[in-house]
């Protein structure tokens, strides 16, 4: 409800045209965000929240990312009195007024107290309105708090029926998100486990996952199962081991700098389409290949002719100009000019070792273009396995052979390329099985050429899999599940749930506004709801890391980005789309939900399926900027506007 402003409200917003009248007088054309006045030994002062410093006689800008007193702004409430330690000073006083502003084309038009909003009007007038910033509501006390141990789910009768199909055939699991397609695939493989310690078979397994996050989870829900001796890893881990058993003579070192085009090349199926070529090309090549068997060294020259040939490079580039651009391949031919150069150590390896070391103990390079030098990307393991395979008909050197497991699981396996399926599929023994459990939506790894599962099951030599769909949904609840579906697909309209204890969707002024209002309603939520367990899901790293360096300064925020060192545990973290897949979290909040962030492109469309899809009760669109237009129209309506001008998404939707 608003009201016209009482007199301590109009008093204020008089204040702040005072001040904003000042700093135009000293600085113009500059902005802020926030005033925070407080009273020291010294007398009071106004320092604005802004994106720079700057000191003026009467009044101060600081950087609201990064000053000290910002993180007092942030944490503090009116009256409460603060001591900061800055170059060995103590800074006391008391916050006298604390509030943020909304600047439009330099004017005053709103001033947000913690429990009230004053706004400009038209003409002129000002209102206000009683309530406090964005709140996400605590869970009620009959809601389930952290996911279901594993083995006190119980199944329903279609997934029953997918763990235990017969112990000789293999399984694709796919559903929508939180369907219980991992759910199934934990319990096939302890299904299987026990089957065959009940027949005295051996079991070797090994489960697959895309993030150490969910390898973390994997591992503690294998041995609640009861499965506890299944290897759990990632792809890369796993590959990566395989192939320094059987290739010690590949370089050691992994490269630090390859970019997403390397990885698009080396992973695409059209490098593959290369390999024949490679193997019984040129007459050059012929030799290389007969060689071969007599100097297994000799991988590495095969590698750097796959990937320093620029005819050959054109060739594949060719047969994929949608993924394959010229700018694809002139990164991999700068990287592959580096990666097969002589680190400097190697190159003056004639000079006394003494004078190469450095002071920091790293390697000369380190830090130069050529830190790649002699090194090699995980994604050359596939590719030598294949190479080695059409070499020499099978995966065995002379230092060992390729494991072989009775059974392999591949979680979210939509994110590995054929050339690693190929791979897995010959990694499974003759009389062994597997699990494949995934779903194309959440497929969020752009280097990946998915071409649907029955090529998936192509590649892994399992065509006759069983499938099974799961149908139930358990982990969204409805309205979360209405928002996720309509972001892969806008014609998908709600089901007419009530969405207000699920939903909230807010936009705010700038950066700043954003991060105030997130520190608010989570320190109300985490007091409130003390065991709730939060992800700040961020598209990429660098939002991540800067958002976090902001909250933390103000609430216990961890970071956690590409190591997957969640805590499963009550909390608040900051993460990427990439790292939770697979992983669930009571609260979700999308804090980049603008254009430049979601663009409506189907992998935009896919990461934000992925950080919809996440929450068990709560999740949190944000956005600093015009809204992302992959936010459902049809979410207009709920949208809580924390900025100066009123914003309909569609509009905007129709006006871009
Ligand atoms: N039959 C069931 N009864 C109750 N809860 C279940 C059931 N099956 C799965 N769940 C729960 O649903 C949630 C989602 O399960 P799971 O992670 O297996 O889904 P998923 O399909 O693999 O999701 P994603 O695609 O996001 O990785 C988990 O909390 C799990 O415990």
């Amino acid at each position: 409800m608003t009201r016209p402003l009482a007199p301590p409200e109009s008093e204020l917003v008089a204040e702040e045209h005072h001040v904003l009248e000042g700093l135009a007088a000293a600085l113009p054309g500059a902005r802020y965000f926030g005033r925070l006045r407080v009273r020291t030994a010294a007398g009071e002062r106004d320092v604005l929240l802004a994106d720079r410093t700057w000191v003026g006689d009467e009044l101060a800008l600081i950087d609201w990312r990064t000053a000290p007193l910002a993180e007092v702004f942030f944490t503090c409430d009116l009256g409460d009195d603060y001591e900061l330690e800055r170059d060995d000073r103590q800074l006391r006083g008391v916050v006298v007024r604390r509030h943020l502003v909304h600047l439009h084309d330099g004017a005053l038009v709103g001033v947000d107290l913690a429990d009230r909003r004053l706004r400009r009007g038209a003409g002129d007038l000002w209102h206000a309105d009683d309530r406090p910033g964005p709140r996400v509501a605590p869970r009620s006390p009959t809601h389930r708090g952290r996911p279901l141990s594993p083995a006190k789910v119980e199944l329903d009768p279609n997934q029953r029926a997918a763990v235990e199909l017969a112990v000789e055939r293999s399984l694709l699991v796919l559903g929508e998100a939180g369907f219980g397609k991992t759910t199934v695939a934990l319990h096939r493989l302890a299904f299987l486990a026990r089957a065959a310690h009940e027949a005295r078979r051996p079991f070797r397994a090994l489960m697959l996952v895309p993030t150490p996050g969910l390898q973390r989870l994997a591992v503690r829900m294998l041995a609640e199962l009861g499965a506890s001796r299944v290897q759990v890893d990632t792809f890369e881990q796993w590959v990566t081991a395989q192939a320094r058993r059987l290739f010690p003579h590949l370089p050691r070192r992994l490269s630090a700098t390859a970019g997403p085009g390397v990885r698009t090349f080396k992973r695409h199926p059209a490098l593959r389409d290369l390999l024949p070529r490679i193997v019984a090309g040129t007459a050059a090549m012929r030799d290389v290949a007969a060689g071969y068997r007599e100097h297994p060294e000799s991988l590495r020259d095969l590698l750097l002719h796959l990937y320093g040939d620029r005819e050959l490079l054109a060739e594949a580039a060719a047969a994929a100009p949608d993924e394959l651009g010229p700018s694809v391949l002139s990164d991999v031919l700068a990287h592959t000019k580096i990666q097969f150069s002589a680190t400097t150590e190697r190159a003056m390896a004639h000079v006394d070792a003494d004078r190469l070391r450095t002071l920091d103990g790293r390697s000369i390079d380190a830090g130069t273009p050529l830190a790649d030098a002699d090194s090699i990307d995980v994604e050359d393991f596939a590719v030598v396995f294949a190479l080695h395979r059409r070499l020499t008909g099978g995966d065995r050197t002379p230092h060992g052979a390729l494991s072989h497991y009775q059974h392999l699981l591949l979680d979210e396996a939509q994110e590995l390329a054929p050339i690693e399926l190929e791979l897995l599929g010959r990694a499974v023994a003759p009389d062994g099985t597997l699990t494949v459990a995934g779903d194309e939506r959440q497929q969020v790894d752009a280097s990946t050429a998915f071409a649907g599962w029955p090529a998936v099951l192509a590649e892994l030599g399992r065509g006759d899999a069983t499938t099974a769909a799961l149908t139930v949904s358990y982990r969204c609840p409805p309205p979360i599940e209405d928002v996720a579906r309509a972001v892969l697909d806008p014609a998908q309209r709600p089901r007419g749930v009530a969405h207000r204890d699920h939903l909230l969707v807010t936009r705010h002024d700038s950066p700043c506004h954003l991060v105030a209002a997130l520190v608010d309603a989570l320190l109300a939520l985490t007091r409130d709801d003390p065991h709730v367990h939060v992800a700040v899901v961020c598209r990429h790293t660098e939002t991540a890391l800067s958002l976090h360096a902001t909250l933390a300064r103000a609430l216990p925020a961890r970071l956690v980005v590409e190591d997957g060192d969640f805590l499963f545990a009550p909390g608040v973290e900051v993460t990427t789309v990439q790292d939770v897949k697979g992983l669930e979290f009571d609260v979700v909040v999308v804090p980049d939900l603008d254009a430049a962030t979601y663009p409506d492109r189907p992998d935009a469309r896919r990461a934000l399926y992925v950080a919809a899809t996440r929450p068990l009760h709560r999740l949190w669109l944000a956005s600093a900027g015009p809204w992302s237009p992959l936010l459902p129209s049809w979410l207009g309506g709920h949208v809580r506007e924390d900025t100066h001008v009123s914003h309909d998404p569609s509009s905007e939707r129709r006006a871009s």
